[in-house]
């Protein structure tokens, strides 16, 4: 597991900034998560001991229940790329959908320090709390830009919900922002009005991005976002996460099956496998000395 020593001097760290996290010192946290669970059906006594990647299956054979992710601990600090890697299934998209509340756990904690200091469970928090924590202080990307989007609305039109959600309701100034995220996100403020439908598949996962990023929430989730893509646009969305990440500071997990990916834009890596975190560590380091059988098979196939 990671021993939460690692972060990387984060822009936002000891300063006042979105993350609210003035005064709190270097090496506070912005998100920790323990035991992180989630299972789908009735579990039984023994279904977290007889599934996982020991056992090549994250199925209960007891109870058929299945295990989406178990036991998922790590520290993620202000400003930090932290990546999940792991085949199809392995629960890395269940980790961020939970974090997010999009799924409801069944069991673990995640305390966000700018929210109550990181004295309480985020994932206990009532429905209005949750949706304030996920207006200020978060933003997803998904893979499929129907998850984030409205195709009913136009562009600027999706950023100015996130914008409203937020509590700003001056039309000049929600507009002002949107013509600027857009330009921020490399899309013709011209296309303000137009809807996210008549938009190439780069252009949308990059409203996403603006969307995500309007209220400068200090943490980012964006899950298998170039996914899908053709090669060459995905580069570009991969160049604009990475500039973004430089020029705000914001902390990011990036969920992907593909190594690339991660190797370009994480500091550190959690890998996955039937629901399990098998290995942890900085990035490099997992690139060039893979621990787990598993990780050694995933770098394999990079090379
Ligand atoms: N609603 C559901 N009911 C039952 N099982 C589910 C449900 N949603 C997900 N699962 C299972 O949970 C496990 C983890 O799924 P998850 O989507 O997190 O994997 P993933 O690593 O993100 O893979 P992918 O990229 O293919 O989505 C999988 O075995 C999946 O089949």
């Amino acid at each position: 597991m990671n021993n939460g020593n690692h972060h990387n001097g984060a822009a936002t760290a000891g300063g006042v900034g979105p993350a609210g996290i003035a005064g709190a010192g270097d090496n506070q946290w912005l998100l920790r998560v323990r035991n992180l669970t989630k299972i789908y059906g009735e579990p039984g006594p023994r279904t977290l001991e007889l599934t996982g990647p020991e056992f090549s299956s994250n199925i209960c054979p007891d109870t058929d229940s299945i295990v989406a992710c178990a036991e998922v601990s790590f520290d993620l600090y202000p400003g930090e790329v932290l990546g999940i890697v792991g085949e199809s299934g392995s629960g890395k998209s269940t980790v961020v959908k939970l974090l997010y509340f999009d799924l409801g756990k069944t069991a673990g904690s995640a305390l966000l320090y700018p929210y109550d200091q990181g004295q309480t469970n985020m994932l206990e928090a009532s429905g209005q709390q949750k949706r304030r924590i996920r207006n200020h202080l978060m933003g997803m990307v998904y893979q499929n830009p129907r998850d984030g989007l409205n195709f009913h609305f136009s562009s600027g039109g999706n950023i100015a919900e996130k914008l409203i959600m937020a509590g700003q309701l001056h039309v000049g100034g929600i507009r002002e922002r949107a013509s600027q995220l857009l330009e921020k996100t490399e899309i013709p403020v011209r296309r303000l009005d137009d809807t996210p439908a008549t938009f190439s598949g780069g252009m949308q996962q990059r409203v996403q991005i603006a969307k995500a990023i309007a209220n400068n929430p200090p943490l980012l989730f964006l899950d298998e976002v170039t996914t899908g893509l053709d090669v060459s646009v995905q580069a570009r969305v991969l160049d604009l996460i990475r500039e973004l990440q430089q020029e705000l500071g914001i902390a990011m997990i990036v969920v992907s099956h593909d190594l690339s990916v991660i190797r370009m834009l994480t500091d550190r890596t959690l890998v996955m496998k039937n629901g399990r975190i098998v290995e942890s560590g900085l990035t490099d380091q997992i690139l060039q000395d893979p621990q787990h059988a598993y990780t050694q098979l995933l770098v394999s196939s990079l090379l």
